[in-house]
């Protein structure tokens, strides 16, 4: 999906400290817009919610921190009422950010399901010091990832969204993003380069590091004002951008001029395109790959066999483990091999036991391995589960 998030969730000029006693109500927001723009499925699947980006928790004006957090606190409690999917955070200013983790950690006890994907630039660039998103000062931006994330005790609903620009830090240093809960690249179109016939491209290491972030389900955001000569794109799309800065976040599966039946030229069209066509151009994923895809970086929980029985969507994904029964099989074959020598093969049958054996995989490369070595064989399979002894029954 494409949605311009150039607007905040709340009116950038609004501060609370401006808004006079009684004069709006408490709980009525005159700075957000209004819930019903939207159904109630479009916003929880198809918007992230922006933080305003002035809000500075750290600052030295007292009143500027105050009503930092007290914005801060609204704007996700309106978010979470519109039950969006997730909130971007601006960048912490600078390297002493203990009051905004400290609050963003107080908001994180009481979220419901919302992520918070808190913005760190991948590399200091040197107009940090300009750039409202950015945290100016020469600091590791790693770092400063890892000491909030400390502060806010690794909570698994405070992610990443890493702000993108024309230089690339080295290999080793972008690494070490992939060891984290990256959900989000934010692409700044001055990052792009302009290709021989005048459209938008990227260096090779930036689509080196754009193919990582597909393999890891990391959505792209477009972000910034197109540059003077690239197109400004040919298809319609259902956005609008004020002072021609955008912000364009997309779900890359669904990319695809299909879903862009719309109403107004999208400025940063020929850059999606882009990055849409770097996107189709990746080798498909091999079978085993995309199925264990669902699985990937995801702790999961012990199966619990002795004292509950699987169900046999359990016994299915262990069983395309086929490395496992192969090595198994082997493991037979030369155990047969080493203790029945040739001139007892027709005589001598080896007992083996399968104990849990669920729906027989270990007793079927038990047998093959039996086959191919000539040797005799008696199998027992011992299982508890009776419905999984079913199966085992069947295919025995
Ligand atoms: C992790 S599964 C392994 C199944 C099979 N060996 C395989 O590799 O596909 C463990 C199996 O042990 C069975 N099991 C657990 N406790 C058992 C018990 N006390 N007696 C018999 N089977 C048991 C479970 O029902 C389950 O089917």
């Amino acid at each position: 999906f494409i949605s311009d998030t150039d607007q905040c969730l709340m009116d950038p000029t609004y501060r609370p400290s401006l808004i006079v006693s009684g004069s709006t109500g408490i709980g009525a927001l005159p700075f957000a817009g209004s819930d019903l723009v939207l159904s109630p499925t479009q916003w929880s699947s198809h918007v992230v919610g922006k933080i305003s980006s002035w809000i500075d928790l750290d600052s030295e004006d007292e009143m500027l921190r105050q009503d930092s957090e007290i914005a801060l606190k609204q704007e996700i409690g309106w978010a979470s009422h519109l039950s969006l999917q997730a909130c971007l955070l601006p960048a912490p200013k600078g390297a002493a950010c203990g009051n905004y983790a400290r609050c963003v950690n107080q908001i994180l006890q009481n979220l419901s399901n919302m992520q918070l994907w808190l913005r760190i630039p991948l590399e200091k660039s040197d107009d940090d010091t300009t750039d409202e998103n950015m945290a100016g000062g020469e600091v590791d931006s790693w770092e400063l990832w890892n000491s909030f994330r400390h502060l806010c005790e690794s909570h698994s609903q405070l992610s990443i969204a890493l702000d993108i620009s024309c230089s690339l830090p080295s290999a080793n240093s972008l690494g070490r993003w992939f060891g984290e809960s990256v959900r989000a690249a934010i692409l700044h179109t001055s990052s792009f380069l302009t290709n021989a016939r005048g459209y938008p491209c990227l260096s090779k290491r930036h689509q080196k590091l754009l193919t990582m972030f597909f393999d890891h389900s990391i959505q792209i955001v477009v972000s910034g004002k197109p540059a003077d000569n690239h197109p400004m794109g040919t298809l319609e799309l259902g956005a609008k951008s004020t002072d021609n800065h955008v912000e364009v976040f997309s779900c890359m599966p669904m990319f695809g001029s299909s879903c862009y039946a719309g109403i107004q030229r999208h400025p940063l069209r020929s850059y999606l395109d882009y990055v849409g066509y770097l996107y189709q151009k990746m080798d498909p994923l091999p079978e085993q790959e995309r199925f264990e895809l669902a699985y990937r970086d995801f702790l999961q929980s012990p199966l619990q066999p002795l004292m509950d029985n699987l169900e046999a969507q359990t016994y299915e994904t262990f069983e395309k483990d086929t490395v496992k029964y192969i090595q198994y099989q082997r493991a037979i074959s030369k155990a047969l091999l080493d203790r029945i020598p040739d001139e007892q093969a027709s005589t001598v049958t080896t007992v083996l036991m399968v104990v849990g054996a669920g729906r027989g995989p270990l007793v079927r490369a038990s047998l093959q391995a039996a086959e191919e070595t000539g040797r005799k064989l008696r199998v027992y399979a011992v299982e508890k589960n009776p419905n999984a002894v079913v199966t085992l029954h069947v295919s025995s």
